[in-house]
């Protein structure tokens, strides 16, 4: 079944769950708990088959709590073909537990090739039936065009990179030009398509992909796309707090998701909760960091108002 308005579903879907948390799934070879880790790790089948039971623990875990997952697809490439299967049926399931799957897959390219991509990846009736799918703006206008009109025709979204979480983001994305900063540039496109793609809700299926790290400009490219969604990465081990993210959302607690892979998915090897837990209850260390997560944006944003 085609999705009839992503920005529509994830307001719903946050709404629903009373919180914008995306739980990021990143899954690591080093970083998986003593269970799932053989002396195989230079077999790359037997790592993804690795992953996908992995990742299907944590959706079993997060489901009942959070509106969405974000499978980083580049964790699954790195297994070659066995990868790319775990990723498509880590994807199935979380649909099956009623979850948005936004996908991490930052593609584009000259027009016709991005028309191939867009077709592949976005919406139910495609092959790999995301959700939505995060894009690169870099190729402009005309390899952009191909993913908004696909998530048009397939009620599917985008979130197109405005202003990145890493450290080195600027060195492209700050750069000035006729006064304003390419990244504003980037957001008055992100803002236009939004006109072309709002929902019931005042949100749009086009959205923006900026940081947490970056609490000045989530303030600012606030007011300058005020009606689309924000994916906002790099809570948590990028640094990112809640108090950072506050400025992402509208005043009804609406208008931004918040992602967190590493320190949710692998929260059995973080301090807070490595002796509460331990690598055999490593579920429940999933269950607890993303709770106190949901607590933290509660207590310092307009999500309390959820
Ligand atoms: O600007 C960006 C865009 C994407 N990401 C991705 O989000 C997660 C972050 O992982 P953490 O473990 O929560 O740091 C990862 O998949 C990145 O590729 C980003 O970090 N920043």
């Amino acid at each position: 079944m085609v999705l009839a308005h992503f920005g529509d579903e994830l307001a719903a879907a946050v709404g629903r769950c009373r919180n914008p948390v995306v739980v990021g799934l990143d899954p690591r070879w080093d970083k998986l708990p003593a269970g799932f880790r053989q002396d195989l790790a230079d077999n790359y089948t037997v790592r993804a088959e690795a992953y996908e039971k992995f990742c299907r623990g944590v959706i079993d875990v997060v489901a009942p709590l959070v509106p969405a997952v974000k499978p980083q697809v580049a964790f699954f490439e790195e297994c070659g073909p066995s990868g790319m299967v775990a990723l498509a049926n880590v994807m199935n399931y979380a649909r099956e537990k009623g979850q948005l799957v936004i996908l991490d897959g930052k593609r584009n390219d000259i027009g016709s090739t991005a028309e191939a991509y867009a077709r592949g990846y976005l919406g139910r009736g495609s092959v790999w039936g995301a959700d939505a799918l995060t894009i690169s703006p870099y190729l402009g206008a005309d390899s952009l065009e191909p993913f908004v009109e696909v998530a048009k025709e397939s009620g599917a979204g985008l979130f197109v990179l405005v202003k990145t979480s890493n450290p080195g983001g600027g060195m492209l994305q700050d750069q000035q030009i006729d006064g304003q900063p390419l990244y504003r540039m980037v957001a008055q496109y992100v803002a236009e398509q939004s006109n072309s793609t709002l929902g019931q809700s005042g949100y749009s299926s086009v959205g923006a992909v900026v940081g947490a790290t970056y609490p000045d400009q989530l303030a600012e490219l606030r007011s300058a796309m005020p009606n689309s969604w924000f994916l906002v990465p790099g809570y948590g081990s990028q640094g990112g707090t809640a108090k950072d993210t506050a400025h992402a959302f509208d005043s009804l607690g609406l208008g931004a998701v918040i992602n967190n892979s590493r320190g949710i998915i692998f929260a059995h090897q973080r301090p807070e909760y490595r002796d509460r837990f331990g690598d055999s209850n490593w579920q429940d260390a999933v269950a607890a960091a993303t709770e106190d997560m949901i607590a933290q944006l509660r207590a310092e944003t307009a999500v309390g108002k959820l």
